[in-house]
Parts: structure tokens; sequence; C-alpha cells
């Protein structure tokens, strides 16, 4: 398949268990400490998703510019990176514009984008890091991607309503507007719809999946992080949660393909040189990372109500987050087509 000719088999290896590993540890070290009962202060829990501004989670969409070219082996010239950055322009530019005139439909608009990215995320990881053979068909690969992108957006609905309010709110009082449209996916009653339709997709998508493997360990790999993240998004207070998870799983990852795809950092993993191949990286992250935070600054300028707190502030970067994200999801979903990650 084309994405083993990505990188040579040991640049793979090398980056498979660094990719996959840190996601691991860090979702089984909190899962723990929240089972059994700890509580940690309100701000705190901001800290992961204050620190992706500049660790992983920001920059890992920041070599977009390059991205598509380098997956199809063509330098990345001047036309390529123009067009990611029309992209930018046009889809960003026209996303920001509706949260200006419609944020709550934005807002739902971004949660449903982060499913399925966040989702797509984790099926490269199991096809081309995991070596997974059990998803042989397009519906089981949608529905690997509905599952996984679930974890993350769904499931802290289901056991935090009022955490996932509280933050929904923030992001919609920008625009001092409220979160009345969106009441509907509070309620007791759908979200024990969600829970059950949820419920069944994963026992669904799991089951075939045993059926058609080949090689139980790349399947059981996948069990064991859908049901992980599971409990971990079931017990973890959301803002903590995805903010661990944004930067040491999506991002991670992602920052792993990147390299797969860069002749420079793909040899510095076949000599086993990790620390030159996140350089390579960093380099490549760093100007947009800087650009990205100047636009941050515009947004504040530009919203109806500016923040003044920590919650506040999250949520105008992740209305930030939400208008780049949507290119970042074309750039993914090109990236996807070209490596035959969906077919
Ligand atoms: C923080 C948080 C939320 C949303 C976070 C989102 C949607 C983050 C998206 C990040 C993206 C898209 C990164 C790019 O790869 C929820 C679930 C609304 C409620 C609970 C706390
Ligand atoms: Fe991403």
């Amino acid at each position: 398949m084309a994405l083993t000719t990505d990188a040579t088999a040991a640049a793979r290896a090398t980056l498979a268990r660094v990719a996959l590993a840190p996601g691991w540890a860090a979702s089984a070290a909190l899962v723990v400490p929240f089972l059994a009962g700890v509580s940690v202060p309100p701000t705190l829990q901001y800290v992961p998703l204050v620190a992706s501004v500049v660790v992983l989670g920001l920059p890992h969409g920041a070599v977009d510019h390059f991205a598509v070219a380098r997956t199809r082996d063509e330098r990345p010239d001047l036309r390529a990176v123009g067009r990611v950055v029309a992209l930018y322009a046009v889809v960003g530019g026209a996303y920001a514009v509706v949260w200006f005139l419609a944020p709550a439909a934005s807002l739902a608009l971004f949660i449903a984008v982060t499913w399925f990215h966040w989702g797509q995320g984790d099926l490269y990881a199991l096809v081309a890091l995991a070596d997974a053979d059990h998803l042989r068909s397009l519906p089981q690969r949608a529905g690997t991607v509905l599952v996984r992108g679930g974890l993350p957006m769904l499931v802290p609905l289901l056991a935090f309503p009022a955490w996932y309010r509280r933050v929904a709110t923030d992001l919609v009082s920008l625009f001092a507007a409220d979160a009345a449209a969106l009441a509907w996916a509070f309620r007791p009653d759908a979200r024990a719809a969600l829970a059950v339709a949820y419920g069944a997709l994963v026992a669904a998508t799991l089951a075939l999946g045993y059926v058609r493997a080949e090689s139980r360990r790349p399947w059981a790999l996948d069990a064991a992080e859908t049901l992980g993240l599971l409990a971990y998004f079931a017990v973890v207070p959301p803002v903590l949660a995805v903010g661990v998870y944004f930067c040491l799983w999506h991002s991670l990852r992602h920052v792993a393909r990147l390299l797969l795809v860069d002749d420079a950092a793909a040899a510095a993993l076949g000599d086993r040189d990790l620390s030159r191949a996140f350089a390579r990286f960093a380099r490549d992250a760093l100007p947009l990372t800087v650009a990205s935070l100047a636009l941050l600054g515009g947004l504040f300028v530009l919203v109806p109500d500016p923040p003044s707190t920590v919650p506040g502030w999250v949520a105008l970067y992740l209305v930030f987050i939400a208008v780049v994200t949507l290119p970042h999801v074309v750039v993914v979903t090109v990236m996807d087509r070209e490596q035959g990650v969906w077919a």
C-alpha cells in the first residue's frame, strides 16, 4: 500500500512507538486518579489547552502549507504553498464571518468537524502506524472514524453535560449570543439516545473488526485504545481531557505523519535521530504558529465581547482553532486520499 512507501520500515517502526505511547501513558495516568475521585481546581484544568498554543496543538496545523506537496512527493514550491494559503484565507475567512453571524450554529459545526477530523487522524494511525488489517471496507473505516471522533466530542457531553455546556456558552458569549439553540443536546433524553446509538456503533465496529482481522494484535490495540479513551473521557473532566488529548494524542500522531512525508525528517528517523526529525518539524511550524498568534490577537479585537478570564481566553482560542480547523481538515483529507487511508 502507498502508506508503506512513505518511509523506510525502520523510520516507521521508530516513530510508531514515539507517536503512540505518550497518548496511552498520559490518558492512563489521568484515568487512575480521577477514578479514585481526586478533584483538580478548574483553572488548573485549562493548563494543557493553554499549552497547546505552542506545544504540538496549534503547531500541528502550521505545516499544512507543505503537507500536500510532500505527501505527493513534490517540492512545496511557491504555487503549492500559495494554494494552501488561499484555501485558509477563503475557507477559514468565510467560517470566521459565519461565527459572527451565527455563533451557535458555528459551534455545532466546529464539534461536527472536529468529530470527523479527530476520527480521521486515528484512522490514519491505525492503518499506517499500527498496521491494522481489520478495517477492510469503506463502511468499516467510516465507522471507525465516527467511533474515534466520538470519544473526545461525544463522550464528554454524555459524562459531563454541565462542563460541556459551560464551555459552549463561553464560546458563543464572545459574540454576545446565547447557547439556547443548543439546549436540546444537553437534555437527558437526547443524551440517552445519543449514548445508545453511539454504544451500538462502538460495539458493531469493534465486532466487525474482530471478525475481519487476520492478525489479532492491531485489532486488540484498536479495541484497547477505544475502550481506554471511552473510560478516559468518561472520568476526566472535559477541558483537561480534551487539552491533553489534543496535544499528546491527535497532534502528536499528526506530527508523526508529517515527519514521514518529509524526506529529511524521514532520513533522520531512519538514523534513529528523533531530535533531528522533531527539530525539522519545529522549524517548519514556527513561522505560521507565530502568525497564528497575531491572527488570534486580531480576533480578540474584533469579537463583540472580548475575554477577560482564563476560560474566556481559551474560548477565544477555540474559536480561532475552529476557523483554522476547517481548511486544515481539507488538507488532511487530501493527504488521506493521496495515501489511500480510506481505501
Ligand atoms: C475544550 C472542550 C470542548 C471542545 C474542544 C474542541 C472542539 C477542540 C477542537 C480542537 C481542534 C479541532 C483541533 C484541531 O485539530 C468541548 C467538547 C466543546 C466541551 C468540553 C471542552
Ligand atoms: Fe489536526
